[in-house]
């Protein structure tokens, strides 16, 4: 049964402190959402159609119902509704419908094949006339979990429009959230979207886009750090374009190629994020300054790391360059080869150092925020919880 009105949807972004890439290989990951958000509108339409409108990425897109119905005969659908994965062959078959190239990664395709198994898989017979405009405040591909935050939108809505989970109901001025099982369903869905998109993610993005908060995550098992200390943080994109299947592939190819080399600097970086949770549960009764001392030489070596893995970049060796100089610590966050990094702001450092620094690395080219980190997970939202300039960009595209 599908439902009759529009809805809204939302979910964050993140930053991973620390291992990332360590955690495609079954390491610690440490990560955190953030206030920068994606969402989602969807509604029925009449003319037998899907329509998707991704103004992010310049891309709208149509199917006519029937067509899209034709492909459900190659896909997998599971009687109880479970997630299943995407196989090469239903995703040649998406490309093949959609018109993209057998190895094509660009923006475009990502987001409409992701889309398009998402729909098929937890639509099945249902086959809803919708149509979706989904809009970022997250950069698109710059390490902050927009392909995540968009997984987990799309399934989000799929599964509320299909009736799989609850219509969380379109009264409340606040945002509600699903039950525990139900996000968990979101979370498992999402799951499947990113592995279009990443070709082989961890699901440490998707569980912060579904679950919020600070979390650490190892091999599918994710555990809530509600007794940590709000770090400050400056956020800072490089503009360099990347491309996490790439990147995640590059690691993989290392990793095969020098094992013996390259497993130790995998362990070193768990152990990191291993030592960087203890420090931060130790902070929450003890906020000395040596502290934060641990946590920049945690960033520091990470760094180090994340650079003999391949996922280093000339623009991210200058912005720790800056910032060292100012005496801050930086590392890169998310996959890298460009991208964005983490500055920690340690609460000692006085303003005109933090505004030095920024204004250097805006002249090199970047792009700084200054972010509140652990916004809530996935939300569905009535139209008066949502701010005007973002109803705005849902309903001007
Ligand atoms: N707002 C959006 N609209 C449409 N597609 C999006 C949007 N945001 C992300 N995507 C999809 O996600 C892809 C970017 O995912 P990718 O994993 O490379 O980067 P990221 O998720 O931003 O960074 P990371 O995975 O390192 O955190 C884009 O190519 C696009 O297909
Ligand atoms: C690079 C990576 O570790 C994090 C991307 O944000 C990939 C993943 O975990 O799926
Ligand atoms: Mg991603």
């Amino acid at each position: 049964m599908t439902i009759d009105r529009e809805i809204f949807v939302s979910a964050p972004g993140k930053v991973i402190l620390h291992g990332e890439h360590a955690v495609v290989h079954g390491k610690v990951a440490l990560a955190v959402s953030l206030n920068l958000r994606t969402f989602l509108r969807m509604r029925p339409c009449s003319n037998d159609t899907v329509l998707i409108n991704l103004p992010n990425i310049n891309t709208k897109r149509s199917w006519g119902i029937s067509d899209l119905q034709s492909l459900l005969p190659a896909f997998q659908l599971d009687s109880a509704h479970e997630p299943t994965s995407p196989s090469p062959e239903s995703l040649h078959i998406l490309k093949t419908f959609a018109g993209f190239a057998e190895g094509s990664t660009d923006t475009e395709s990502l987001a409409v094949l992701a889309f398009l198994y998402l729909y098929l898989c937890i639509c099945g017979k249902d086959s809803p006339c919708i149509e979706m405009t989904v809009w970022s405040q997250l950069p698109t591909g710059a390490g902050l979990g927009s392909s995540a935050a968009y997984s987990v939108c799309v399934a989000a809505s799929l599964l509320t429009f299909c009736g799989r989970i609850a219509d969380p109901g379109n009264e409340s001025t606040e945002a509600s959230r699903w039950t525990k099982p139900e996000l968990d369903l979101i979370n498992r869905w999402a799951f499947q979207g990113e592995k279009v998109i990443h070709g082989n993610p961890s699901g440490v993005d998707n569980a912060v886009a579904t679950w919020g908060g600070v979390l650490r995550y190892q091999s599918g098992t994710i555990t809530p750090l509600d007794r940590v200390p709000k770090l400050q943080i400056v956020l800072t994109n490089t503009r360099v374009p990347r491309s996490t299947k790439i990147l995640v592939a590059g690691v993989k190819d290392k990793l095969l190629k020098f094992p013996s080399i390259m497993e130790p600097v995998l362990e070193s970086i768990d152990a990191v994020s291993q030592e960087c949770q203890r420090v931060l549960e130790d902070m929450v009764t003890d906020m000395s300054m040596d502290h934060y001392f641990v946590l920049e030489e945690l960033i520091d070596i990470n760094q180090h790391h994340l650079n003999v893995i391949g996922v280093g970049h000339p623009s991210l060796d200058k912005l720790c360059q800056v910032t060292a100089s100012h005496g801050l610590h930086s590392k890169l966050t998310g996959s890298g080869g460009g991208g964005c990094a983490i500055t920690l702001l340690r609460p000692d450092v006085d303003p005109t150092v933090v505004k030095a620094a920024k204004q250097e690395l805006t002249d090199c080219g970047f792009m700084c925020w200054e972010t509140i980190i652990g916004g809530l997970g996935v939300s569905a939202h009535s139209p008066s919880s949502l701010t005007d300039s973002v109803l705005e960009a849902l309903k001007s595209n």
